[in-house]
């Protein structure tokens, strides 16, 4: 890639804008690719996107663009920032546009049919195409506003690695590099679904030992389930593994913990997704990852017990009596031992 090359984004959501701008703070002309066009106009007028990152201003060096073909004929690094349910379906269209090309999923998500990462969607509708992840503790807004911030970068090509660092590696934000990055974008989407269980905490008023338990509890389940699909245990004691859990969990502006708050304030599923407007990934992660576990027999009694809550019918009193009343178990060898 050279200096001049443009960088593409896509997705004029949240993370996208946030993205587009740590690029182009770093010297980059960036192309911010959203399919809707009097977004695109807004934005190239006002300079900020204020559904999604009010107050945030976009540097010069972001051009919101509307057309994919020429977006990605343009760029040879292409991040996608995309909602799990939109990637493969805005992208198949242009299998032929990729080849040769990085693409870098932003996405913590999993695809239903077949449970498939993003960054596997995208291998399968580029097969030539050089693949990576980005995961890590990273709440746009804080990542537009220039908190210290640091991600991982995940890819068995190193070289791809080493452009990312490169592009994105700056004043405020780190960029770090993982060869595991099956267990890397596996972390990023397993955390959504407790940071909806924390968010229901907190409006339920539980206190700072009942979030420490769960945070705790749901690394060694999420551990335990990724080591199972064959994912390397230490990834999870990372930014991408432990880091975002502990992020998502406790930050009121984590979406997936305001859908939480929200139902344990008292609405429903349908009324707390709405409310937010925005993507909560956990949403759909909680029903990939319960039949998954079951699939695999994995013990996984927090997925089950928001299951319950979410799709089952169950009140949040009757998990937690559930939970609370199970054997008492060792603390020690957390991977392995089998209880909440
Ligand atoms: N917001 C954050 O703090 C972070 C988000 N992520 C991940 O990034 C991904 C994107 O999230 P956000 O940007 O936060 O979402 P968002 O809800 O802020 O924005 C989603 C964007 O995608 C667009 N979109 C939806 N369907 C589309 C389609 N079919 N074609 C084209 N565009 C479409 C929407 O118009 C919107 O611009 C998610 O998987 C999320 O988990 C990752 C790290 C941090
Ligand atoms: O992934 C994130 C922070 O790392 C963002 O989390 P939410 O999607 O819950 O806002």
């Amino acid at each position: 890639m050279t200096e001049q090359q443009p960088i593409a984004v896509l997705g004029g959501g949240s993370f996208g804008t946030a993205i587009a701008n740590l690029l182009a703070e770093n010297g980059h002309s960036v192309r911010l690719w959203m399919r809707d066009a009097e977004q695109a106009e807004s934005i190239r007028t006002h300079r900020q996107n204020p559904r999604y990152l009010k107050g945030v201003t976009l540097l010069p060096g972001v051009c919101p663009v509307t057309d994919l073909g020429q977006t990605l004929a343009e760029c040879q690094l292409i991040f996608v920032a995309l909602p799990s349910s939109a990637l493969r379906q805005a992208l198949s269209p242009f299998a032929d546009h990729l080849s040769g090309k990085m693409l870098v999923s932003t996405t913590k998500g999993i695809e239903a049919q077949g449970f498939m990462l993003m960054s596997q969607i995208l291998e399968e509708i580029a097969p030539q195409a050089r693949i990576g992840v980005i995961s890590g503790p990273n709440l746009a807004r804080e990542v537009a506003e220039h908190a210290l911030t640091a991600t991982v970068v995940a890819s068995d090509d190193e070289a791809l690695c080493r452009c990312v660092q490169q592009a994105l590696h700056g004043r405020t934000f780190r960029v770090y590099a993982s060869s595991d990055r099956f267990g890397v974008e596996l972390g990023g989407a397993l955390k959504n679904v407790y940071a909806i269980m924390a968010g229901m905490a907190a409006a339920l008023g539980m206190g700072e030992n009942t979030r420490s338990m769960l945070i705790t509890r749901a690394l060694a389940e999420m551990t335990r389930f990724a080591v199972r699909l064959g994912a390397n245990p230490m990834t999870f004691l990372g930014l991408a593994g432990v880091g975002d859990l502990i992020v998502t969990c406790t930050s009121t502006k984590s979406r997936n913990f305001q859908v939480g708050h929200a139902l344990g304030e008292g609405l429903s599923l349908d009324e707390a997704v709405s409310r937010l407007g925005e993507v909560a990934e956990g949403v759909n992660t909680i029903k990939v990852l319960k039949t998954k576990a079951e699939e695999l027999q994995v013990y996984m009694p927090l997925v089950a017990g928001l299951h319950a809550i979410l799709y089952e019918g169950r009140t949040l009193d009757q998990v937690i009596a559930l939970l609370m009343r199970g054997e008492p178990k060792t603390d020690v060898d957390f991977i392995s031992t089998d209880g909440f």
